[in-house]
């Protein structure tokens, strides 16, 4: 398929990710963007994630065949008003917001017929800005889509290819299906996330041992608290009827579990345990895009000084792209044990080889 030129409105996390993913399927094509932020506009442009940016919401749109709407919710709403008058009538403009219903209310009130179809990739991460974009991030993830009644199937075809083009799987739902599914999958997660570590810093004894005690368990739970409040807060507020249902429901879920641990209920806390591990071990782990797509390997060094560059100029040497590594804290004044995350496969495997020939100890 030929795409000549795209536009993105914000060029963080998301927006960043998906110009890359578009740059590597569609050499060819043209990427012009806006964010109120230039720093991330010309970071995205010396990188050449980008073609051209504006600095306000002009005509340089107006021959765009796609425009991706990736700042938070309500700022998505506030730039498609701006477009609408720009675009021409062939032009898809699409967003990634995480909530559906106010966005599609938005464009319906504006008449926006079959320019519009409502978008929201499942992958991401708890890190904002254009330095953490990844053209890899929608791989393997579901691309959900929410296309206004008056929606073209061309259109919807259109994008549909896209979203295949850069390896994500899409899938068409109704957008207050999808705020509810997303208010108890996603929105409600990180706010209990935010909710424990509010905790931990207000319940915290004077030495600070919470804070250097918590290990992987409140780590795994809580990585998500590190995401960005402006992103958040405008979810909330664009889904507040939906998460305040779900908080009501996990209220009552965590107040039942409180009574039978208060009662030593040693059976309905066994069967609140085993019903959850059940269910969580059906959940498949490949499909979730960026997170569960990492190939990551763990070495056990001695925690000094140059282990780190050590270990990545041997891989270096033997042409092996690393994607992350670092020393994982979890065991402090230990051994300490090297994280490395790797683009591929291949790498991976190269690397086990290479490194338990040195006698370093690697687990998978
Ligand atoms: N982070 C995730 O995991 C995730 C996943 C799926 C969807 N989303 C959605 O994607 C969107 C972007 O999130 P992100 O994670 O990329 O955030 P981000 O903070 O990394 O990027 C947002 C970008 O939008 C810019 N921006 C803010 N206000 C703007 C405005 N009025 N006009 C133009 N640009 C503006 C910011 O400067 C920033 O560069 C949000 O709507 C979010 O709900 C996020
Ligand atoms: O993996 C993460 O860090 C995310 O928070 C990604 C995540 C989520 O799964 O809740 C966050 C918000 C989105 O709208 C979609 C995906």
């Amino acid at each position: 398929m030929n795409l000549d030129k795209i536009g993105f409105i914000g060029l963080g996390l998301i927006g960043g990710s998906l110009a890359k993913a578009i740059k590597v399927q569609y050499k060819t094509c043209k990427i012009i963007a806006f964010d109120i932020d230039t720093t991330s506009l010309e970071t995205a442009l010396n990188e050449k994630i980008i073609d051209d940016y504006t600095t306000v919401i002009d005509n340089n749109f107006q021959d765009c065949q796609i425009i991706f709407l990736c700042a938070p919710v309500e700022n998505n709403i506030e730039a498609l008003n701006k477009l609408l008058p720009i675009i021409n009538k062939d032009c898809i403009i699409t967003d990634v917001g995480s909530t559906k219903e106010k966005i599609i209310d938005a464009a319906i009130s504006m008449n926006c017929d079959n320019r519009f179809i409502g978008g929201h990739p499942m992958a991401g991460s708890e890190k904002s800005g254009i330095t953490a974009a990844d053209s890899h991030l929608f791989e393997n993830a579901y691309y959900i889509l929410t296309p206004l009644p008056a929606a073209s199937e061309d259109k919807i075809d259109l994008l549909q290819t896209i979203i295949t083009d850069i390896g994500a799987l899409p899938i068409v739902i109704e957008p207050s299906k999808h705020d509810f599914i997303t208010a108890t999958i996603s929105h409600v997660p990180h706010i209990i996330a935010s909710t424990l570590v509010n905790l931990v810093s207000e319940l915290d004894t004077p030495d600070k041992h919470m804070h250097t005690l918590a290990a992987g368990g409140f780590k795994d739970i809580t990585r998500i608290a590190s995401s960005s409040p402006d992103m958040w807060e405008q979810i909330c507020s664009t889904n507040n009827k939906q998460i305040t249902k779900v908080i009501d429901r996990f209220q009552q879920e965590l107040s039942l579990i409180k009574e039978s641990i208060a009662k030593c209920n040693n059976e309905n806390i066994y069967s609140f345990f085993s019903s959850s591990r059940d269910f969580r071990n059906t959940f498949s782990d490949k499909n979730t895009g960026f997170i569960m797509k990492s190939y990551k390997i763990t070495v056990d060094v001695i925690d000094k000084p140059g282990i780190i560059a050590e270990i990545a100029t041997l891989l270096s040497n033997n042409n092996i792209n690393i994607k992350n590594i670092g020393i994982n804290n979890n065991r402090e004044h230990q051994e300490g044990v090297l994280e490395i995350v790797f683009y591929d496969l291949d790498s991976q495997n190269r690397s086990i080889e290479i490194l338990v020939g040195m006698n370093y100890r690697v687990y998978v």
